[in-house]
């Protein structure tokens, strides 16, 4: 019997992606035996409204960049190109009719979205369509937040405390996100001039 295709999904705004996304990314490829890991960059987050993001061409753009060099890593379009706020059980109904049912889906995401996830769109659905991987996050402890168990796994990755929204503060202010995020972003970052303020 061939084994079924084990496909990841990492799910984001990633405005802009950094080393942590892709340590996270990459670490739970390794431990999940995953074939490929997906980055899907979110439309309209359906949590951030009112707060000023990038524009979604923009973070794929990013997103292209930072995993162009990884033959595991690749970037989808489907949050971005439909319309209204961005539900993580569309990314996943998308995907499953992309890739088929005979694919294993594994939803990689930080700590700190975890805990939040009972309050998500159809949480019954998503435990239903996928394996949910929580990693850890310098700043938050890794606790089960009570999800349904066999759905859920914790997993230790190597801490690197960034984020979106230190790299953001720090071009802002005019100080260097060099290794931060990868060559290839800082570049497109200046290139486009976003997070000038
Ligand atoms: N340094 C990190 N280590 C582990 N997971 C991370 C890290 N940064 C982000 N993540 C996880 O990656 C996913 C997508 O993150 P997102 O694009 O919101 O980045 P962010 O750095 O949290 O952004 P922001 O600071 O703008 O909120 C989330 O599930 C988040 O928890
Ligand atoms: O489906 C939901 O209700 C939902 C609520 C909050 C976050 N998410 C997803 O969690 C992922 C991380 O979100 P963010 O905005 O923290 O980068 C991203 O794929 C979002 O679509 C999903």
């Amino acid at each position: 019997m061939t084994q079924k295709r084990r496909l990841g999904i990492m799910g984001g705004t990633f405005d802009p992606i950094h080393h942590g996304h892709l340590v996270a990314a990459s670490e739970v490829a390794h431990a999940f035996d995953l074939d490929e890991v997906v980055f899907v960059p979110t439309g309209l987050s359906s949590h951030k409204e009112g707060q000023d993001i990038t524009p979604a061409e923009d973070r794929y753009l990013m997103a292209v960049i930072a995993t162009a060099s990884n033959p595991r890593f690749s970037v989808s379009r489907i949050d971005i190109e439909r319309p209204g706020p961005t539900y993580t059980v569309d990314t996943l109904r998308d995907m499953r009719k992309l890739h088929g049912p005979d694919c294993e889906l594994f939803f990689i995401t930080g700590a700190d979205a975890l805990e939040k996830m009972l309050d998500w769109h159809d949480t019954a659905e998503l435990f239903e369509q996928a394996h949910f991987v929580g990693v850890t996050r310098p700043g938050h402890r890794l606790t089960d937040p009570g999800l349904p168990g066999g759905r859920v796994s914790l997993m230790e990755v190597p801490a690197l405390a960034i984020s979106s929204t230190e790299c953001r503060d720090r071009v802002r202010d005019g100080e260097p996100i060099w290794y931060l995020v990868p060559d290839g972003i800082v570049q497109y970052i200046n290139k486009r001039a976003l997070y000038r303020g």
